[in-house]
């Protein structure tokens, strides 16, 4: 909590501040930034949990809203020194219409830029994602890519295309007049495929898995490798790029970063396996047990079957011709921008954040 020797001053916003990652930020932030006084915690729905953080020293401030809604935007960024807009929608699964996903990923983010500068805030971080690299409609593999690599990132799905329209317009706004003159200043941070506490696609597949028999049936060769990072020391990186932001405006102002950690490489199937498999799973296989072009088949049988089904019901599986591709597709980082920008060390070790995973998938035992 925090040190009341220190001044308490500032104020932040943290926009999707209920989500899987936002609750991580919320909750890093009141551990590890002595410095503030209000956080301002806004999201289209507000999680009951938010009730045992507002006895403690800081101010918590829950604010129901939508970040399309511009007038509701502009309310809670008045006065925020910083913003933290990690409010989005993440759906490659084809639940919400490619319309929905610009207008809260695109104009979303187009509302909190114009309120930071009608209201005067001067730092905004971006919480953007690898898709906004890869992997691209060629199914090109990034392997141990860093921020300087070159990659041809065409994308066709709505999710990617939104989340690179979004990271352009907040890189573009860095060094906009915000109200009283100076400059607003704006990151954007990348994280790849994150997990731990609160990750909703972990706790499907362990479910599928005892649904299963305790199995689950590889479908992804394990030599495409994924990077994936502990939603713990994504939460990190957004606090310490909040707290440095000031005071290295000139270096990071307008800049990208991935989000990385010490978590291993590895396939997306054997990676669910390090919490999946103590946890009482076992993944059949060493090598895919259907062809590819099966899956390929299976996939584009889905989206055909979401089609006709869309009238009656919301048909969204796990598979689609979408994740299959990025699922099939290498995508790694190796990059130590971070640290050499903001002294950035991840907070959790590889073994730490597999042992709070395990623990927490198997709390979520019961939860299906
Ligand atoms: N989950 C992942 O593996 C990755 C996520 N990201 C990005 O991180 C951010 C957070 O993602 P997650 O925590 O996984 O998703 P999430 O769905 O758990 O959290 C998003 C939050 O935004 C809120 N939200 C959605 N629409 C809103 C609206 N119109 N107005 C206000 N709030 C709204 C939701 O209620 C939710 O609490 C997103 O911007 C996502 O694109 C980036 C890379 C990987
Ligand atoms: C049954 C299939 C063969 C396996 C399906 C797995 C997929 C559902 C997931 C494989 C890779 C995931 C994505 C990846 O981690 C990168 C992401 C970054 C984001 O910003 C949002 C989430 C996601 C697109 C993530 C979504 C699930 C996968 C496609």
């Amino acid at each position: 909590m925090a040190n009341s020797a220190q001044t308490q001053e500032l104020v932040y916003l943290v926009t999707g501040g209920c989500g899987f990652l936002g609750e991580h930020v919320v909750r890093m932030l009141l551990q590890r930034e002595p410095r503030l006084r209000e956080l301002r915690i806004f999201d289209l729905h507000l999680g009951p949990w938010l009730e045992e953080l507002k006895t403690g020293p800081v101010q918590v401030t829950a604010i129901q809203g939508d970040v399309t809604q511009a007038h509701e935007v502009a309310a809670a960024v008045a006065g925020a020194h910083v913003v933290i807009h990690t409010a989005g929608l993440v759906d490659v699964f084809g639940k919400t219409s490619p319309e929905t996903i610009h207008e809260v990923n695109v104009q979303g983010t187009q509302n909190v830029i114009e309120a930071c500068v009608q209201t005067g805030t001067r730092f905004l971080i971006y919480t953007s994602s690898m898709e906004v690299v890869g992997p691209n409609i060629k199914g090109q593999p990034f392997y141990r890519g860093n921020e300087n690599t070159p990659y041809e990132a065409v994308h066709r799905h709505p999710y990617p295309c939104s989340k690179a329209l979004a990271e352009r317009l907040v890189l573009e706004a860095n060094g906009r007049e915000v109200l009283g003159g100076l400059p607003l200043v704006t990151c954007a941070l990348r994280p790849t495929g994150i997990y731990g506490e609160g990750h909703q696609i972990m706790k499907d597949f362990y479910h599928q898995g005892l649904r299963l028999g305790g199995r689950l049936f590889r479908a992804i060769p394990a030599s495409v490798e994924h990077g994936r990072v502990y939603v713990g020391n994504v939460a990190w990186m957004h606090v310490l790029v909040a707290r440095e932001l000031e005071h290295r405006a000139a270096l990071m102002g307008g800049q990208v970063y991935f989000c990385y950690d010490n978590s291993p490489y590895k396939s997306y199937e054997d990676f669910n396996m390090e919490f999946l498999g103590p946890c009482g799973l076992r993944l059949v296989g060493t090598r895919p047990l259907m062809p590819y072009w099966l899956l390929v088949l299976l996939a584009a049988l889905n989206t055909l079957l979401q089609w006709l089904l869309r009238p009656l019901l919301l048909y969204a599986p796990l598979l689609n011709p979408y994740t299959l591709a990025v699922a099939n597709t290498t995508f790694t980082v190796s990059t130590d921008k971070a640290r050499r920008h903001f002294g950035y060390e991840p907070l959790f070790s590889w073994e730490e954040s597999r042992t709070r995973t395990i623990r927490w998938v198997r709390t979520a035992e019961g939860s299906a």
